[in-house]
Order: C-alpha cells, then structure tokens, then sequence
C-alpha cells in the first residue's frame, strides 16, 4: 500500500437521526479517515445514509436530521485542528466553503437560471473574499473553468446555454474556488450520460493530482470507485462495515455485504479474475490489465 499522507479529516463514531415519527437512525457510529490528498471512496445502496453523513462531515445538516453523537474533527494545513461539530458563525462559513466544499447530487441544477456563469463565480468571491478586486475575480473565475474544461468565453453564458456536463463542471469549478482542502462529491456525475461522466471523472482525478485536495466520493457505483479511489468504505444502513484500500477490498472483502456488492458486478472481472483498473489516479502500481473505463465498467451501473 502506497504510505498515507496525514489525516486531513477524522469522523468518530458519528451518528444522525432524522427525528420523525418514527425516527430515523441514518447514520449509526460511523468513523472514517481521509487523508491529504487521497480519493476516499464511500459506497453503500441507495439509502444507507451516505448523503446524511457527507452532510453531517460539512455541517450542512438541517431539521429534523440532528446529529445526535460523534466527533468531526479537520487537521487544517496551517497544524491546527479544529473541531467542527463546534464551528458557529464565521468560522463555521468559512470551513464550508475555504476548508471543505461539496458538489452535491443533482448541483448542475442548482445553478441560478437567470445569472450568468461570471456573476455565479464572482459572488464566492465576492461573499468569501471580500475586497478582493473586480478584476482579480474576473481573471480567477475565467482560471477556474479553464482548469474544469470549459471555455472561459462561458463566462457570460446563462446555465441553459450550458449541457448538463458543463454545468456539473461549472459546480465543481465553483466549489474549487477558494482552494478547499477538502471536497465532498455526491454522485457528482450520476445524472449524466456515461461519456460525459467519465469526462468529469477524469478531470476529478487530474485536478486531484494538481492541485492536492482531498475528495470522498459518494456513489452506489462501486466498479467506478474501485477505479479512481485510494481507499473505500462501505456502509450498510448507517454504519461502515468496512474500510481499506481499494485493492484489498477488491481482492479480498471482509465483510459478506461487500463481497455481496462485488458480486452484483460481474464486469469488474476480467479474464481470471484479474483486478482492472486505469491507473488513471497513478495509485495502487498493484494493479494492471485493459482500461476499465474504457472498456465501459466506469458506466455499468
Ligand atoms: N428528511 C428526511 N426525513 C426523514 N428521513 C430521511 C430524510 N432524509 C433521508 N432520510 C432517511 O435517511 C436514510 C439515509 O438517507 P440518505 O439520503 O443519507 O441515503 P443515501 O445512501 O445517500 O441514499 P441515496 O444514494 O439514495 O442518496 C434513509 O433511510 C432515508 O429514507
């Protein structure tokens, strides 16, 4: 295994109920590791609390979904942990967005229909980065579709002027705004058609390797987080039954409900059974054999 940069974010035993009648126990005692750097696979079946507890990670949690349990703690860059259930106030905006941003399911519709794309970017800057000079804001927003793909002539674009795949890409492009250490994507690319989804996780993968961050995925689809992550947890109604690296969970899963999920895609297996994977994260040399996303496992789901 390849060695582990420092944790960036730690979650212990935390667990969120949803207090309606009768309540909802979402997520029960999990506890994860991400690390500088690294793609953070989370898989698990629709409903088994992965969009509760990314939420819960950002504080992004509202009525009734109360975090009843549990420690969320960020090791910032600067050597200062900060414990983010405790985070009010500015602190707590600016963890949200400067620290830790997210890409939520379905965001490329959460794009304002009647702002253009310059004054949708301008505005992070704008809230976040106060006195930050107009033309700065300018220079850095046409950066920041440059760096997700698209053409910063965009700019002046109105979202539906946009594909749906340029619009994901102007989420991420926001959400990269302020340098987050930190990205939280929910099925980021779930909604979209499987060419233009492996577009977008492939430029994922390269700003990952450029710029640093840290990503946990979320997704159902486990053949495309075999490929792209460094380490994957698995979780069954509420809990993480099961973490490690891709490679071992691939190889050899623990936990029954994994090697169930494993089982249900029969395409992550070449011939003999051998491990498929891209290389397209330059992680886990262990793995070799015919381009997965190529060949289509990155769609199979
Ligand atoms: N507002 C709510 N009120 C009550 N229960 C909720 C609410 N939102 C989610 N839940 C319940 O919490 C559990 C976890 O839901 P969550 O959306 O976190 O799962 P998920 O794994 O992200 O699913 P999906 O992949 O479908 O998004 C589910 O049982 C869901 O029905």
């Amino acid at each position: 295994m390849t060695a582990l940069g420092q944790a960036v974010l730690t979650a212990t035993n935390v667990s969120i109920d949803y207090e309606v009648d009768p309540p909802v126990q979402a997520v029960r005692g999990a506890s994860l590791t991400l690390h500088r750097g690294e793609i953070l696979g989370l898989a698990g079946e629709s409903g088994c609390g992965k969009t509760t507890l990314a939420y819960g990670l950002n504080r992004l949690l509202k009525a009734p979904a109360v975090m009843t349990g549990g420690e969320v703690v960020f090791h910032d860059a600067s050597g200062r942990d900060v414990d983010v259930v405790q985070l009010d106030g500015e602190a707590l905006r600016s963890y949200r967005w400067d620290k830790v941003s997210m890409v939520f399911q379905g965001s490329m519709n959460s794009l304002n229909p009647v702002m253009n794309v310059r004054k949708q970017l301008h505005d992070v800057f704008t809230t976040h980065r106060k006195g930050m000079p107009k033309a700065d804001r300018e220079a850095r927003s046409a950066e920041l579709l440059s760096l997700v793909g698209v053409d910063p002539a965009r700019l002046s674009s109105f979202p539906h002027e946009l594909s749906g795949g340029m619009r994901q890409r102007v989420m991420i492009a926001m959400a990269l705004a302020l340098d987050p250490q930190v990205m939280i994507m929910d099925e980021p690319t779930t909604a979209l058609d499987v060419v233009v989804q492996r577009g977008i996780v492939r430029e994922i993968m390269r700003l990952r390797e450029r710029l640093g961050f840290a990503v946990i995925f979320i997704t159902h689809d486990l053949p495309l987080l075999i490929e792209i992550s460094d380490r994957i947890a698995i979780m069954l109604e509420g809990e993480i039954v099961e973490q490690g690296d891709a490679a071992s969970i691939f190889r050899d899963p623990r936990h029954p409900y994994t090697r169930r999920l494993l089982q249900s895609f029969p395409s992550l297996r070449g011939e003999g059974g051998a491990f498929i994977r891209t290389g397209l994260t330059g992680a886990s040399a262990a793995v070799t054999g015919p381009t997965a996303l190529a060949d289509g496992v990155g769609g199979a789901a």
